[in-house]
């Protein structure tokens, strides 16, 4: 642990609470951790369970910061900005937020250059996250390593050199996660149609996936592979998959995740400007 690592956080919300859930007592202590949040239960919240610091507006605690956490939607994130201009000086800024761009959080910041944009996603909560992260120019190594120890305390870590990647990862591994729980919601309800109950249900499609993911994760095989060895020609999974290519949920899959990349670049030109 490094015991003097100060880390604050403008936005309290659910990210910075898996975060700071991973951050707490491991990679600096609790009191190391300043949150800023307009709300106060979630400053509350953050404060008994973590023993971090809170105000309600940003204020000289960030100035004593090495790492600046931008965790607001990023409709907020110019008015949050503009409020944080006077007490940036040296510090890494890291920002989670969904679009928008290092070069307009640099502006705002009167050309800061000490940027980190990330794209963790939720398992986070449970140190499993995985986060794609771009540094700018102007981040110090040291920065980027401190930016790193900050991600990996939630899970692990992909650096990518083209920021614009940061789109598509937020497709994929940010939003991701809604796309699985999907997909279990539809094999809970289609246990139900099939007469299980809703308990069995749930067991039956968690595990699945927990199994399958791990499954997945650990075996040299491609996935194709794996998916083979599932199907018998003329069984079960034979006709399942066979309605799943029927019904285009592939196809589906892909236009999702290509929705949400094009949303991110939407959201960076919405809330970006000016
Ligand atoms: N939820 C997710 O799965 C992921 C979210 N993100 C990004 O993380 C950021 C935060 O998202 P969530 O934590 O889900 O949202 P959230 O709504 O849970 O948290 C945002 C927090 O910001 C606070 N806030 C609003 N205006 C403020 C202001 N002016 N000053 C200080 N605090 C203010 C709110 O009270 C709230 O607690 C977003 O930019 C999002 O794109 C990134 C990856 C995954
Ligand atoms: O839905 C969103 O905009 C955020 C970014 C990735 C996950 N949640």
């Amino acid at each position: 642990m490094n015991q003097n690592l100060k880390i604050s956080f403008i936005g309290g919300g659910n990210m910075a609470s898996a975060l700071i859930g991973g951050l707490a007592g491991t990679v600096t202590d609790g009191g190391n951790i300043h949150v800023v949040d307009v709300n106060p239960d979630a400053l509350q919240h953050l404060a008994q369970q973590f023993g971090v610091t809170s105000s309600a507006t940003i204020d000289a605690a960030i100035s004593a910061s090495d790492v600046v956490v931008l965790a607001v939607k990023p409709q907020q994130m110019k008015q949050v900005v503009d409020k944080l201009l006077p007490y940036i000086h040296g510090q890494l800024v890291l920002s989670i937020a969904a679009g928008i761009q290092a070069i307009d959080l640099s502006r705002w910041l009167n050309g800061h250059d000490a940027i980190v944009r990330c794209m963790p996603n939720t398992p986070a909560l449970i140190g499993k996250g995985i986060t794609g992260m771009v540094a700018t120019r102007g981040v110090s190594e040291e920065q980027r390593a401190m930016a790193d120890l900050i991600l990996c305390a939630v899970g692990s870590t992909i650096w990518l050199d083209d920021e614009a990647l940061i789109d598509a990862v937020t497709a994929i591994s940010g939003s991701g996660p809604a796309y699985v729980f999907y997909f279990i919601e539809a094999m809970q309800q289609a246990a139900q149609e099939l007469g299980l109950t809703a308990q069995q249900g749930n067991a039956l499609a968690i595990a699945t996936f927990v199994g399958a993911s791990h499954l997945a994760a650990e075996s040299a095989d491609p996935i194709s592979v794996l998916r083979e060895r599932v199907t018998s020609k003329g069984g079960t999974t034979y006709a399942a998959l066979n309605s799943l290519e029927e019904s285009g949920v592939k196809a589906s899959i892909i236009a999702a995740a290509k929705a949400a990349a094009v949303r991110g670049k939407e959201l960076g030109a919405e809330f970006g400007r000016d």
